[in-house]
């Protein structure tokens, strides 16, 4: 049956009540808050995909922590999440790329919740004025703190193996939301006929190898010695097995890494002699993204150490991040 029929896919709330009735003692909590992601991604989405109509191209004529131009996208992004996820009463507080402190709700529902969301609310920003797909990345971590009392900046600084769930979206040809427990990783697609997202990537797995890598070519001389070799060796074993390597990159993170969890490869960002310590965000970006990679049986280092073992220690710090198929990370490392 090539076309499954409509009222058989499970749209994404059905998911987490499903997935909950497998934990007896679950409080729901967890599934409320994937709702409230779902619902802010909708309503960014919606925006997202007539941007052009509705003023939300450009800058906002801000910079935030990082430096950077912020951009109205990005703005509206981070107060649709803000607004859900406090209004929800599964989250106790968020810190967030656009946001130079952590946020906590501190009211009496937001405080009896026992997570908090570190998130990127638009990834891909200098992509947005051209159209090109851009994405949402989330971490969902247990407090250490105990719910009745505010969240507290501890509760932020987890290295990523204490994510319950990660996940991003992906504003696209289609809109999707991709999340994972321990239990797994699942797509849902975005059906805008009845706003929906439906069950369309059950179990994720990520390929143990591949055929693509992904950087930014134009840093190749500011890069690492080992990065340098790696790159090198496989253009010669291309030229002398061509096709067994090819290159894409988008420059969205997100749409790089969902190319590579469904396809294989290897995506790299890696440190630079002006940046050693990379540019993209070990909390909200390549937590998130290490921890769906791995349930999926794939891999994510920074060069010395796992992703999820580096213990943070600034909100907005940066990793060098090389991530992918299990044989092309071990492979990478190896040059490193
Ligand atoms: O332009 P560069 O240096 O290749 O960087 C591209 C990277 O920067 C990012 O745009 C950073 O994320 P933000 O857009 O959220 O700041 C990533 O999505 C992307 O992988
Ligand atoms: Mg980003
Ligand atoms: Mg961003």
């Amino acid at each position: 049956m090539l076309v499954q029929n409509a009222t058989q896919i499970m749209t994404l709330d059905e998911f987490t009540v499903h997935q909950l009735r497998l934990f007896p003692h679950a409080t729901g909590e967890l599934s409320h808050l994937l709702r409230d992601i779902g619902l802010a991604a909708k309503r960014i989405s919606a925006d997202a995909i007539k941007a052009g109509l509705v003023g939300v191209l450009g800058e906002a004529g801000l910079r935030n922590v990082q430096g950077e131009d912020v951009k109205k996208l990005d703005v509206l992004a981070n107060e649709q999440l803000i607004a859900a996820l406090r209004k929800g009463v599964s989250c106790a507080g968020v810190g967030s790329e656009e946001s130079d402190q952590v946020l906590i709700f501190d009211d009496h529902k937001s405080n009896q919740s026992k997570y908090v969301v570190l998130f990127d609310p638009l990834d891909g920003s200098s992509n947005i004025d051209n159209n090109i797909s851009v994405g949402t990345i989330f971490g969902v971590y247990r407090r250490t703190t105990a719910p009745g009392s505010p969240a507290t900046d501890a509760d932020f600084l987890q290295p990523g193996t204490r994510q319950v769930a990660a996940g991003y979206v992906l504003y696209g040809t289609s809109t999707m939301l991709v999340y994972g427990t321990r239990r797994g990783v699942n797509g849902f697609t975005l059906d805008p006929a009845i706003g929906e997202f439906c069950l369309s990537h059950p179990d994720i797995t990520c390929p143990s190898n591949g055929n693509t890598y992904s950087i930014n070519h134009g840093n190749f001389f500011q890069y690492p010695a080992g990065v340098r070799h790696y790159i090198t060796d496989i253009q010669r074993w291309n030229e002398f097995n061509p096709d067994s390597y090819t290159e894409r990159y988008v420059g969205s993170m997100v749409a790089d890494l969902h190319r590579t969890l469904l396809k294989g490869g290897l995506f790299l960002y890696p440190g630079t002699k002006e940046r050693p310590e990379g540019k993209l965000r070990l909390l909200y970006e390549c937590n998130p993204f290490a921890f769906l990679f791995e349930v999926a049986g794939g891999l994510a280092t920074s060069g010395p150490s796992r992703i999820l073992d580096i213990i943070p220690t600034k909100l907005h710090q940066r990793t060098p991040l090389f991530i992918g198929s299990k044989e092309m990370v071990t492979e990478v490392s190896s040059y490193l």
